[in-house]
């Protein structure tokens, strides 16, 4: 059985992790759209740099919680026939040993240098404006996607949506495109679909089956 399952913020929540709804979508009185926008980081880059450090700083802190691990025993029973897609730029997934995973809105730990496009890891707070290993630019910026920018890994999740025999959304409000549009392509591709939410969210209309509490909760429950 081929799974894709697709998380958002609140599979993160419960271990501490601000959900965009739980700030109000407020950040220090911006938008989270005002911060996370390349026109906001042309802008005024130390505001969008502290938004990212102080994230990163806050996710050093906090665990994975029985929502991640649950997600990461499943993939030693399925393998490859799972994919986990996260809207997540944590790194809670990977600390609970889930490696059939995509970040197709980037991660938080790593850097993107603007003048020659490596990658690199984060090593001090980017508003120190730390020189790219690669190229010594100071030109580096956090590895998101922003509002408006193209997300990663389209082409593998377009595969693996047409190909898998059922869809699960994991804390996820499905206010953010093309993410909040995969269910709508797995039905449509013959899958069974599942959202596992603390409350009922903008696409919960779309799916067959709907489980609602705690990720910590409701996820275990459904994997074991
Ligand atoms: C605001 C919205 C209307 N705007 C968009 O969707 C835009 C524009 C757009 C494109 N297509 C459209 C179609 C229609 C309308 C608009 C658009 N999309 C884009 O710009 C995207 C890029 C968007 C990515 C932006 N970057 C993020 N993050 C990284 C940075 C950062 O993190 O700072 S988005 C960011 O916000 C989103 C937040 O949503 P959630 O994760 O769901 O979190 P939220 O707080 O909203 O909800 C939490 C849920 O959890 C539940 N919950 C809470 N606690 C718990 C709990 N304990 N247990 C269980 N559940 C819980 C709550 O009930 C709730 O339901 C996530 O995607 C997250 O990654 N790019 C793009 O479209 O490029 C071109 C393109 C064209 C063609 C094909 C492809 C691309």
């Amino acid at each position: 059985m081929r799974l894709v399952v697709l998380t958002g913020a609140g599979i993160s929540a419960e271990s501490g992790v601000p959900t965009f709804r739980d700030a109000g979508g407020l950040w220090e009185g911006h938008r989270v759209e005002d911060v996370a926008t390349p026109e906001a980081f042309g802008r005024d880059p130390d505001t969008v740099h502290r938004f990212y450090d102080s994230r990163r700083h806050a996710v050093a802190q906090v665990e994975p919680n029985p929502a991640h691990d649950a997600l990461a025993r499943l993939e030693g029973a399925l393998g490859d026939d799972l994919l986990v897609i996260t809207q997540n730029v944590d790194d809670l997934h990977e600390r609970a040993g889930s490696r059939r995973l995509l970040h197709m809105h980037g991660d938080l730990l790593t850097a993107r240098c603007t003048a020659c496009e490596a990658r690199s890891p984060i090593a001090a707070d980017l508003i120190e404006r730390p020189r790219c290993p690669e190229c010594g630019e100071r030109m580096l910026r956090p590895d998101v996607v922003w509002f408006g920018e193209l997300p990663y890994h389209l082409d593998e999740i377009d595969e693996a949506l047409l190909a898998c025999d059922a869809f699960a959304a994991i804390g996820t409000s499905g206010a953010v495109y093309p993410a909040a549009g995969f269910v709508m392509t797995a039905a449509e591709f013959g899958a069974r679909t599942i959202e596992l939410n603390l409350a009922a969210s903008e696409i919960t209309p779309l799916f067959e089956e709907v489980r609602h509490g705690p990720a910590s909760l409701v996820v275990p429950a459904w994997v074991d």
